[in-house]
């Protein structure tokens, strides 16, 4: 194989990681209005922006204040992350995790694809059926599909064990700004009190998601 030669730098460009990561956070720290965010929840925030690079995301963040507190100790707990995506998990930064949990996403297991088909439903929704016997105190990450979103609250509502925590942040113009709506009503309108956060309308995705998770994995400083 051959060895591969560094390119003459023909533009000026910050190219060290560490480097990169200050002067992001420094910039969204300077450009975003965390104002409205609790503070248990401003280091969670200040990684979905930068996740998503939308400074103005934090006017439609919506977050619990227990959210942060509550996945984190479950998480110390040895609680499993629940995924709706491989994408999800894969942006996971496993060493930041404080008891080497599980990061499952159910998409590939083999009963999904006639599960989906016997319910007319998508195979994401199909895949969260199958997240009942992990779901009891876990951190529940939704960051693709709004069908996922809502199958899990139609199973809380039918009385699924409780997760401790919902990352709920579909993306979309199908169902993404309604599932998240049905979320932040989950404790007006069922009584179903589990803390979350989620962003209000289309926004969203996999990547801002693994964000949170890894906001929230990482241990205080
Ligand atoms: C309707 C779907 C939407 N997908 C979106 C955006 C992206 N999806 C990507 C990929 C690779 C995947 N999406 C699936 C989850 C697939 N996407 C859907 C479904 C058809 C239905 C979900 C729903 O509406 O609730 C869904 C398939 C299903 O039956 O559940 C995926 C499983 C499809 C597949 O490849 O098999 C797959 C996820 C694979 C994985 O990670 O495990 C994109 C990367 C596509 C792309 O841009 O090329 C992108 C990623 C966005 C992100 O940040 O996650 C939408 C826009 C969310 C859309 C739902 C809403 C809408 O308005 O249509």
């Amino acid at each position: 194989m051959s060895t591969p030669t560094r390119p003459r730098h023909h533009y000026t460009y910050v190219d060290r990681g560490a480097d990169i990561y200050r002067d992001s956070f420094a910039t969204i720290r300077r450009e975003a209005d965390l104002s409205a965010v609790p503070p248990s929840a401003e280091r969670l925030a200040v990684r979905m922006i930068h996740g998503s690079g939308q400074v103005d995301l934090a006017a439609d963040l919506v977050v619990d204040p227990r959210l942060v507190p509550a996945a984190r100790a479950a998480l110390e707990a040895g609680a499993p992350i629940l995924c709706d995506a491989t994408m999800v998990v894969r942006g996971v930064t496993r060493s930041r995790l404080p008891a080497d949990n599980e990061v499952l996403c159910l998409l590939e297991d083999p009963r999904v694809p006639g599960l989906a088909q016997e319910w007319g439903t998508t195979r994401t929704a199909a895949a969260v059926s199958l997240w009942e016997p992990w779901l009891e105190g876990a951190v529940v990450a939704i960051g693709n599909a709004p069908t996922a979103l809502f199958h899990l609250l139609e199973m809380l509502v039918d009385g699924a064990p409780r997760p401790a925590a919902v990352v709920g942040c579909p993306v979309g113009f199908i169902g993404a700004a309604e599932s998240k709506q049905g979320l932040v009503d989950l404790a007006a309108d069922h009584g179903i009190d589990v803390p979350f956060v989620t962003v209000r309308g289309r926004r969203g995705g996999s990547a801002m998601t693994s964000s949170a998770l890894n906001a929230i994995a990482q241990e205080e400083e």
